[in-house]
Order: structure tokens, then C-alpha cells, then sequence
């Protein structure tokens, strides 16, 4: 594709009023997700002194880097907004360009133009909940690339499930050694059979597959390169000693169990609700919760609750 030499009218004030919009919230920027690449000295220009983070795969990143924007490296994807916002957000606050707490303007593609919607995002109010920090965190157990992977497939299976109903599911990734010994296979294993190449999670076909899996009952668990180890699996892991907030059920406080046992991080997508819930140390580490059917995206902290009285249920 090739750089469109000015930028249009639409796009050109659809920027001005994502920049109004950064000053009047005392917003800490503007997030740009285009369809394509932008002429991005064009979009300085626009934009003047606001801080504007611009997601953009590799081959864009220098080019938006001289125009004096921020570049944010995401993946190609066919994925929906949603979720590239989200993968972009969490790339941000990996790389310390965003803080938890901040609030953010995002200016996106949603339909057949360069530019055309623009969202504000509030991410986790509490800044240790949602940082850098905590992100490299879960990174010592998973490396990151693995970890977008999956939460892409789960804020998916979260905000759409499956031909109109909603999905539950539960991924468990790294230490699979120890996650396989705890586990045994419900029924049989949709996985197994097929080379390791053809079940990694980082390729988006094979996370396209994931997503009909998920709708099977119990875990699916992933190794830390991001191969799918097993699905439907019926994980085994003490409960006692955590605190979980009130409401969950089996499904998340064995995701929470699992991660006290092991090094494993799980994820569990709520079927009730599409919120996805990331557990470390039998905590959860980050929370993103769709609103309700008009599936914009909130990012809250993590619920800190006392145990629930059934404290001793699950797993
Ligand atoms: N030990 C387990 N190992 C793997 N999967 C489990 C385990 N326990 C429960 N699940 C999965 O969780 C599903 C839902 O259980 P439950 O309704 O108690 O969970 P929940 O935490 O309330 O989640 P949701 O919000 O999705 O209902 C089960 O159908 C099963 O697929």
C-alpha cells in the first residue's frame, strides 16, 4: 500500500477533534489505529503538540518514528478493533508509553476510511494493578509475543463467543510440564495428532481454530513458544489459601489454583460475562471486561475483594 500523499478532509478533521478531545479530558494522548499507512509528517502537522502513539506493524515503525509520532509495534491481524485496541493498549504499557490509570483517545478504522471513529479509554485505575512492571512480570513465565496471542483469542471468545452464544474458556500457558501432570483429558483431545507447527497459537489460523475449541468443555494448555499443548483438559490443583472475588466459580478459581501450584499463567474468559481475567500466583493480574452489548472495551483493576465463604470450592 502506498502512503496517501496529504491526508483527507475526513481524516484531517477527524484528528483535529481527537486532539480537542485529548486537551479538554487532560488525556495522556492520542492513540492511532489507521486503515493502512497515513502520510505520517501530514499527521504531525495535524495533530501539533499532542502526543499521538500510532500502531503500526514493523515495516512502518522508523518511518512513523521520523514523522515525530510515537510507533506501538502490533502484528498484522484480521482482528476485530476490539481486540487490536486492547493488543495495542497492553503493547503500550509493556513498553512504558501508557501508565495505568491513564486515560487514553483512541481515533480508529472502523469502517471503509483512513480514519473514522474515535473512542476514550480509561485503563486500571490503580497504577501497580496495570504496569509495565506487572506485564514484565507475567512476562518471566511467558514471553509476551505467546501472551498477546492469547489474550487476543480471549477478549475475542469474550466479546463474541460462538455463532451468537456465549463462550467460556480457560488457557493455561508455560510450565506445561508441571500443567499436564495435574491434568487429565475430558472425552477426547481435538489437538492431538497434528505437528507442532500447526497448533501455534501465535499464528492467527490456528487461533481462529482455538476459538471453536474453546467452546469445548475444560482447559486448553499452551507451552511458553506458544504451541497448543492439549485442549479439553480437566485441570486438578488445591484451592486452599487463595482469595477470589465473590461470583466466580470452578472455572476461575482453577485457573487461580493452577497458577499457585505452577509457574503457568492462566487465562480465564468468563461465559457469563466476556470478561477475561489473567491469573499469576494464584492472583489475578488484569482484568478487561467488555461494557455490556455495546462491546467497548474497560479495563478495570483487579477485583480485591475478600475470599468469598466458599473459598474451598472448585478445582
Ligand atoms: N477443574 C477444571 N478444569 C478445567 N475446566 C474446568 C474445571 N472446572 C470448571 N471448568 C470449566 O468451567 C466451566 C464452567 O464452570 P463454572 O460455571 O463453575 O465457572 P465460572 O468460574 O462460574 O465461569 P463462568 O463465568 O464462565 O460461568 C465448566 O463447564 C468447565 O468447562
Amino acid at each position: 500500500m502506498t502512503p496517501s500523499s496529504v491526508l483527507n478532509k475526513a481524516t484531517t478533521g477527524l484528528l483535529e477533534m481527537a486532539c480537542a478531545a485529548v486537551d479538554q479530558l487532560g488525556a495522556a494522548g492520542l492513540l492511532l489505529l489507521p486503515d493502512g499507512i497515513l502520510d505520517w509528517k501530514a499527521v504531525r502537522e495535524v495533530t501539533g503538540k499532542t502526543r499521538v502513539l500510532v500502531a503500526v506493524t514493523e515495516r512502518q515503525l522508523a518511518a512513523v518514528a521520523e514523522a515525530g509520532l510515537i510507533p506501538v509495534e502490533v502484528e498484522p491481524t484480521e482482528a476485530g478493533i476490539v481486540e487490536r485496541i486492547t493488543l495495542a493498549l497492553i503493547e503500550s504499557v509493556a513498553n512504558d508509553l501508557l501508565r495505568s490509570g491513564a486515560r487514553i483517545v483512541v481515533a480508529y478504522a472502523a469502517f471503509d476510511a483512513e480514519l473514522d471513529s474515535i473512542s476514550t479509554i480509561r485503563l486500571g485505575e490503580r497504577l501497580e494493578r496495570l504496569s509495565s512492571r506487572d506485564l514484565r512480570a507475567l512476562e518471566t513465565s511467558v514471553p509476551f509475543e505467546t501472551l498477546k496471542a492469547i489474550v487476543d483469542v480471549a477478549v475475542a471468545v469474550g466479546r463474541e463467543g460462538r455463532e451468537g452464544k456465549p463462550v467460556g474458556t480457560m488457557i493455561v500457558v508455560g510450565d506445561t510440564r508441571e500443567v499436564l501432570a495435574r491434568s487429565r483429558t475430558i472425552g477426547f483431545d481435538p489437538v492431538k495428532g497434528y505437528r507442532r507447527k500447526e497448533r501455534n497459537i501465535r499464528d492467527p489460523r490456528v487461533r481462529e481454530a482455538i476459538k471453536e475449541i474453546a467452546q469445548l468443555d475444560g482447559a486448553i494448555i499452551v507451552a511458553r513458544d506458544g504451541t497448543v499443548e492439549a485442549a479439553c483438559q480437566l485441570i486438578d490443583a488445591p484451592t486452599a489459601g487463595l482469595a477470589l472475588p465473590k461470583g466466580l466459580g470452578t472455572r476461575h478459581w482453577t485457573a487461580a489454583a493452577i497458577t499457585k501450584a505452577t509457574t503457568a499463567v492462566a487465562v480465564a474468559v468468563s461465559e457469563s460475562t466476556g470478561t477475561v481475567r489473567l491469573f499469576q500466583n494464584g492472583e489475578i493480574v488484569l482484568r478487561i471486561a467488555p461494557i455490556g452489548r455495546a462491546r467497548a472495551l474497560k479495563w478495570t483493576e483487579p477485583e480485591t475483594e475478600p475470599p468469598p465463604p466458599r473459598s474451598e470450592k472448585g478445582g
